[in-house]
């Protein structure tokens, strides 16, 4: 996991200078899907970037495959409006495109038209390749991937030499379900090892969820509390205001807890609840990784809310519901939101539930971690006038807010003892002066460089699969599934998930949240 972001000058101790990124090997880029969507909103921009950062070598080229008609002057003049459009140095801010980045990148792109199923389209790029290093991102469906990686294999395009590599990024889903992600896996290990494989989660590209492992293990004050016995609870949000957008046909056969649970989310958890690595080397960490996803306890149907949006309105517009989405079956049973308790059966976090939840139209876009500090004990203040003590909370806070939160008590100034709630926050853009990168930059450059920390193993897909497993298997049960309306704070069945254990959700909307 390399520090691609500028030493800043308001750093307290020096942690950039000595780790200074190198430029890229040299290699070649190849995109599969290469005419599509994401190519353009978000993979461009960020090689773009790289370039713009002085990190991409000069025998770096960008290879495009796609069936779409078209020549290599019109991909490059699509990808020109794509970065006018898209091109971000910073996930928030549009800047300018720099023209003479730009040319540079232009002269080094072409485009290659041909099936993804096609012998033929492989003999192109293999000659067009030769023996350099190559990436192959698969930029596809998912119905692709296999196929892809075969015919890699068969091809000899998979084949790496002494001192030549050959890797290839595959995007998610990566399966539907526990058993077709092992099938996978193992599909994937007939044409590539292990270490040639970096299936990406962009959750892992972003700064703030990279921040949860060095906070936790580059600070002395954290780690000793982090445990069950000063833990009370943990709680996941991933909220989205958006609702299935253009994707109703892909959204319809996936639904909530396949989009977001075994990816982003466990990811999330699991870099909460690991123990730490030895060190930052890719198997250590994804090693921790795995150990706290499997000790993940088997979740009951009675720990599990699943729920669709109804009309409601965000920001005061009206929205629809997802049944009368465009593209969506008027009688769908996908979901659109998931709930979760979570129990880790580990000596850390025995006792402590982890509550998760995710969805689509909910009153806010957040994704935040809280973690639920127990209680100091109520005796010293019972004479005074103070009722109650502020819970304990520390929030890191992933999106679109960038930072750390603590919250906790303090003497409010005057004679006699009242507490008020405060917070202390941390600020990305403010202490940095600059937010935190999209996360394709990382990733993309990491896997250049062939660090493959931020990426996913096989076992821990796998792992990640097994806990929502039973969860697929009760999504046809006839009242596993409730409805929230659109811009709520999901369903109430969620707060009875926590209301049970006399535990509330922090809100997700504007308003106090402790
Ligand atoms: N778009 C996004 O924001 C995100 C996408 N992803 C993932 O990235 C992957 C790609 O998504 P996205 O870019 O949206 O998909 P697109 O459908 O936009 O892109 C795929 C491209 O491949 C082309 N194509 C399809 N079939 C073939 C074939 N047999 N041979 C050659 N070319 C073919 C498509 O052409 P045509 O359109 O003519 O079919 C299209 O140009 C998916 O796995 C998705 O889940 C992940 C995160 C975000
Ligand atoms: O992978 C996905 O993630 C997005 C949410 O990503 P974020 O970076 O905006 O939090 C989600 O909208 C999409 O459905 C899912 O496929």
């Amino acid at each position: 996991m390399e520090n691609i972001v500028a030493s800043a000058s308001s750093q307290i101790g020096d942690v950039g200078h000595e780790n200074a990124p190198r430029r890229s090997p040299p290699g070649t880029f190849v995109i599969f899907g290469g005419g599509g969507d994401l190519t353009r909103r978000l993979l461009v921009p960020a090689i773009y970037n790289l370039a713009c950062a002085g990190l991409l070598d000069d025998h770096f080229s960008i290879v495009a495959v796609d069936w779409t008609d078209m020549s290599t002057g019109q991909l490059q003049q699509n990808f020109h409006d794509a970065l006018k459009n898209f091109v971000t140095s910073r996930a928030t801010e549009a800047v300018a495109l720099r023209e003479d980045v730009w040319e540079w990148m232009r002269t080094r792109i072409r485009y290659i038209r041909g099936s993804f199923e096609d012998e033929a389209t492989y003999a192109q790029i293999a000659k067009e390749v030769g023996e350099e290093n190559c990436i192959f991102y698969l930029a596809v469906a998912a119905r692709f991937f296999g196929a892809i990686v075969d015919r890699l294999g068969h091809s000899g395009l998979a084949h790496e030499t002494d001192g030549m590599f050959r890797r290839v990024i595959i995007e998610k889903p990566f399966g539907s379900d526990l058993a077709s992600a092992v099938a996978l896996n193992a599909r994937l290990l007939k044409s590539l090892r292990e270490r040639q494989i970096y299936r990406i989660d962009h959750y892992l590209g972003k700064e703030t969820v990279q921040n949860i492992l060095a906070l936790r293990f580059s600070n002395g004050f954290f780690e000793p509390l982090w445990n069950r016995d000063n833990i009370d609870h943990v709680q996941i949000t991933a909220a989205e205001t958006v609702g299935v957008e253009q994707r109703a046909k892909f959204y319809e056969g996936t639904g909530a807890v396949r989009d977001m649970v075994p990816n982003h989310v466990m990811q999330l958890l699991a870099m909460t609840a690991m123990e730490a690595p030895t060190s930052f080397d890719a198997d250590a960490v994804r090693d921790e990784k795995t150990k706290v996803l499997k000790a993940i306890h088997t979740v009951g149907r009675e720990d599990v809310v699943r729920a669709q949006y109804g009309a409601g309105s965000i920001r005061g517009e009206p929205v629809v519901g997802y049944r009368e989405e465009p593209g969506v079956n008027p009688n769908s049973r996908t979901e659109t939101y998931v709930a979760m308790k979570l129990r880790i059966d580990n000596w850390r976090w025995a006792g402590v539930p982890f509550y998760v939840r995710t969805g689509k139209r909910l009153a806010a876009r957040k994704t935040e971690i809280a973690i639920h500090f127990k209680s100091a004990p109520y005796a010293l203040f019972r004479d005074t006038p103070v009722e109650k003590l502020t819970p304990n909370i520390m929030m890191l806070h992933i999106q679109p807010t960038e930072g750390v939160t603590m919250q906790f008590s303090a003497k409010i100034p005057g004679p006699t003892v009242h507490l008020g709630g405060v917070r202390m926050k941390f600020d990305y853009s403010e202490w940095f002066r600059e937010g935190p990168s999209t996360g394709y930059e990382t990733l993309i450059y990491d896997c250049m460089i062939g660090d493959a920390t931020l990426f996913q193993r096989a076992d821990n897909i796998e792992a990640g699969w097994r806990v929502v497993q039973p969860v697929l298997e009760w999504e046809r049960d006839p009242g596993f599934l409730h409805f929230y309306p659109a811009g709520s704070e999901g369903p109430k069945a969620a707060d009875d998930l926590l209301a049970r254990d006399h535990r509330h959700w922090l809100r997700i909307g504007p308003g106090h949240t402790g």
